[in-house]
């Protein structure tokens, strides 16, 4: 099978034009098949906030009201998608840039509300590669945000890690998927201040200790949640690292 590079990139990296640059540099250099997932939940929260909408996130995921999903429409379908396909078009890289409902790439369900009521949050239910293993063969690079629809004419809110999971996940049939999760720290930490101290390899059972230690904790246990997943549905590698480290495989392997 081809090897398919899929790369995620983190709100963190978007909202700086240095790094973002970086990554752009770093991603356009990348040989083969690829895809760039990216977040931007840093951007839709400075946004909404000059809208006066303030923001509450629960385990890592935006409650998303009415006026909140017309904000992060309009920043990671709008702003933050089209900068970095203008940004990748400017580096020769052929990119075209997609939400969860162009070409009813990836469809979803509202959250159920349980205890909590997350709005206009969508669970995926499924993604359709037809058209984007198309793109891909024509070496057409797409550009993925973070917005997923209901077949109903309804656009929700689906976190970037578990979209690029979806995507990997799906895509494995067809290709030897390279997943990387890209954010401005080397990789998984064993002190979150200290970037020489990457945890090179980490396995289900370690990641369970260091998230009972407190060792990892906030943004990063849902990403590794759905890394684990990723590689437990047949992905063949996924990778915690940034923007400097990508291209030579550094960062923290799960195994
Ligand atoms: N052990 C750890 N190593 C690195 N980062 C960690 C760790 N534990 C918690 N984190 C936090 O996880 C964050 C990354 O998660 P998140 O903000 O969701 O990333 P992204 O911007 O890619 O969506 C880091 O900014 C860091 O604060
Ligand atoms: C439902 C949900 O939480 N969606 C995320 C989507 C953006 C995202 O994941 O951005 P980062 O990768 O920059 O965190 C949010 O709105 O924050």
């Amino acid at each position: 099978m081809d090897r398919l590079t899929i790369i995620k990139v983190g709100g963190k990296v978007v909202e700086n034009p240095d790094s973002l640059n970086a990554l752009l540099d770093q991603f356009t250099r990348i040989s083969g098949n690829k895809i760039l997932v990216h977040g931007g939940g840093r951007t839709a929260t400075d946004i909404a906030a000059k809208l006066g909408i303030e923001t509450e996130m629960v385990d890592g995921r935006r409650i998303t009201g009415k006026e909140m999903l017309d904000v992060v429409t309009m920043v990671y379908g709008g702003l933050v998608n089209k900068k970095i396909v203008a940004g990748l078009q400017a580096r020769g890289c052929n990119a075209i840039g997609l939400t969860g409902a162009d070409l009813n790439l990836i469809s979803a369900r509202k959250r159920p509300v349980a205890e909590i009521d997350y709005g206009f949050v969508g669970d995926v239910i499924d993604v359709n590669s037809r058209e984007l293993r198309m793109m891909i063969n024509e070496n057409v690079v797409p550009v993925v945000a973070p917005l997923t629809h209901d077949e109903k004419g309804q656009l929700l809110n689906t976190n970037a890690d578990t979209i690029a999971a979806e995507l990997a996940t799906e895509l494995s049939d067809y290709f030897s998927v390279y997943l990387f999760y890209c954010f401005e720290k080397t990789g998984v930490l064993l002190d979150p201040e200290d970037n020489s101290s990457v945890i090179h390899e980490l396995d289900m059972q370690l990641f369970l200790q260091y998230q009972n230690e407190g060792v990892i904790h906030a943004g990063m246990i849902p990403k590794l949640d759905n890394g684990f997943r990723a590689k437990r549905n047949g992905v063949k590698e996924v990778l915690i690292t940034n923007p400097e480290n990508m291209a030579d495989g550094r960062g923290t392997r799960l195994i």
